[in-house]
């Protein structure tokens, strides 16, 4: 099996609907994202999925949130903007713009020291 990641980032503020301490208040951050596809087969060229590609499906995703307040952008004003919130609403906007290769997992890091991943197992 032939596993490829591409990364990008955003920037946005958030806060923490009904968490006690500091993350109830409004903060930013750079958020990275890494999306992980996979496939069984490459193709002629000898790719398992273009690179360039899933960076162009990836980037219309993260523009929707980048330099906003997440908490007023669908859908996290109805759910709160957790990394973990945030990693599975992307992977379900990434794996409806691919197709020949399998979506594994999307990661979310608020931090260098902080991510959540979300896969479909
Ligand atoms: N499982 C999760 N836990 C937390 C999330 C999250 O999305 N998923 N988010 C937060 C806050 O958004 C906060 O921004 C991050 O909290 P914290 O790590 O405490 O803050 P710092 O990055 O400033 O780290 P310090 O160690 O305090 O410097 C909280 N938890
Ligand atoms: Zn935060």
């Amino acid at each position: 099996m032939y596993y490829i990641t591409v990364e990008n980032h955003f920037d946005a503020a958030h806060f923490l609907r009904g968490y006690v301490g500091k993350c109830e208040n409004l903060h930013g951050h750079r958020y990275k994202v890494a999306v992980k596809l996979s496939s069984a087969t490459l193709d002629e060229v000898g790719l398992a999925f273009d690179f360039r590609d899933l960076k162009n499906v990836l980037k219309p995703i993260l523009n929707r949130l980048d330099h906003t307040l997440l908490n007023d952008v669908s859908p996290f004003d109805k759910i709160n903007p957790s990394a973990e919130n945030i990693a599975r609403s992307i992977f379900k906007e990434v794996k409806a713009g691919i197709e020949g290769a399998t979506l594994e997992s999307v990661t979310v890091w608020e931090s260098p020291e902080s991510s959540a991943e979300y896969r479909e197992d």
